[in-house]
């Protein structure tokens, strides 16, 4: 028996991607789909904890591999209190937030709970980096208009930071050296301007932005009061609406960007309009972003699952492109980034962070 792979687990509203690494080496990787019919018999997203998990251990046996020869486990890291950037260790306190879900529900809330029960069962640590509540917002992000409600720092942290590491890298500069403007265009969309590394305002990915392929982005407040009240929705129906029914989905059916792009393909108007209209606002939040860091803007970057569409990316290049340059990196890095996170903390390069310490 060989010791020394990092287990990963990443996982996400449909599916959970898993990947083994062993140093810097991805030794396999698999995106292992949940249909809606199973993910339905769950009411709350914990309780799809044993459930994911016995898919993900049945999927490192069935390729071999036994838990007693991990080091590590490590989960993307989901909605717990407002903290920074970095890697952290997977302690009770977390657990408790990620159960109850401080700030909300999550499939990457699942990403600590599961790596930690894991990595419990031979001893080892777990751990989570970048969690989509990292907070590194200007004061002034948070003010609202409505004093009892704050703006919330809730993005793709974990891509949000690889990419802007990567795009530094390829421009040849420390990325505290750079400003962008990073959108993700993936299930949420986030668009979030850097300054100097920084990630000084976002959208807030489940709520507000741009409309996503499930998500409805910021509404007219007045129309959703009036729907809260008129007594056809239940709070869980509207919930469902507003996250994981809305956006392309509610308009066109689906969630797949892909097979949008076929029924525009075959001719379909309406598609055309509803993803012409995701692009529309996609392109608006990066200029409103834009001016956060006063249109002192070193590239514009795309990214995410969508930012594959050329259609998309040349749609929102048209608009965006008087601001600075557009960089396209499609997909995530979030799988490597994970295991980096672990590595940087195994060979001693960074020190790993106690959540219960760094809430802010
Ligand atoms: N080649 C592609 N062209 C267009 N859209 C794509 C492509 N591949 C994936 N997508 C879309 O990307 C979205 C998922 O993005 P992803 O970044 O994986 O999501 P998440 O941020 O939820 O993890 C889906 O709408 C999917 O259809
Ligand atoms: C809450 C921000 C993170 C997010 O929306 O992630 P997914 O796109 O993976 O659902």
């Amino acid at each position: 028996m060989s010791k020394g792979y990092v287990l990963v687990i990443n996982p996400g509203s449909t599916s959970t991607k898993v990947a083994l690494f062993k140093n810097n080496e991805n030794i396999i990787q698999e995106n292992l789909s949940h249909s809606s019919e199973e993910l339905a018999k769950y009411d709350r997203i914990a309780d799809q904890f044993t459930y994911r998990k016995d898919i993900i251990v049945k999927w490192l046996n069935d390729n071999g591999y036994k838990v007693e020869e991990l080091i590590a486990v490590v989960g993307r890291g989901g909605l717990l209190s407002p903290i920074p950037s970095g890697v952290y260790t997977v302690t009770d306190k977390m657990i408790e937030d990620l159960q109850v879900g401080v700030q909300g529900e999550h499939a990457s809330n699942l990403g600590g709970l599961i790596a930690r029960s894991i990595a419990d069962t031979v001893n080892i640590s777990s751990y989570i980096v970048d969690p989509v509540s990292v907070d590194e917002f200007d004061d002034i992000a948070r003010v609202s208009g409505m004093p009892e409600i704050k703006r919330k720092s809730l993005l793709h942290a974990l891509n949000v930071k690889a990419i802007a590491y990567s795009v530094a890298n390829d421009m040849k500069k420390d990325v505290e050296d750079l400003n962008l403007v990073i959108a993700h265009l993936g299930g949420g969309i986030s668009v979030v301007p850097l300054r100097k590394g920084k990630m000084v305002d976002a959208n807030n990915a489940n709520e507000m932005g741009p409309f996503s392929p499930e998500r409805v982005g910021g509404l007219p407040v007045g129309d959703i009061a009036k729907m809260c009240f008129s007594g056809k929705y239940t709070f869980k129906e509207l919930k469902q609406k507003l996250r994981g029914k809305g956006g392309l989905v509610a308009y066109l059916g689906t969630n797949d960007a892909r097979e949008v792009l076929k029924m525009i393909e075959n001719g379909d108007k309406n598609a055309k309009l509803i993803f012409e209209a995701m692009a529309y606002q996609i392109a608006k939040e990066i200029g409103s972003m834009a001016t956060v860091i006063n249109g002192k803007v070193d590239a514009v970057v795309l990214t995410g699952g969508v930012a594959y569409s050329k259609y998309l990316t040349d749609y929102i290049t048209d608009m965006v492109g008087f601001i600075a340059p557009v960089i396209v990196k499609p997909g995530e890095d979030e799988m490597k980034a994970l295991n980096e996170g672990v590595l940087r903390i195994i060979n001693n390069v960074d020190i790993v962070k106690i959540y219960e310490n760094e809430v802010k």
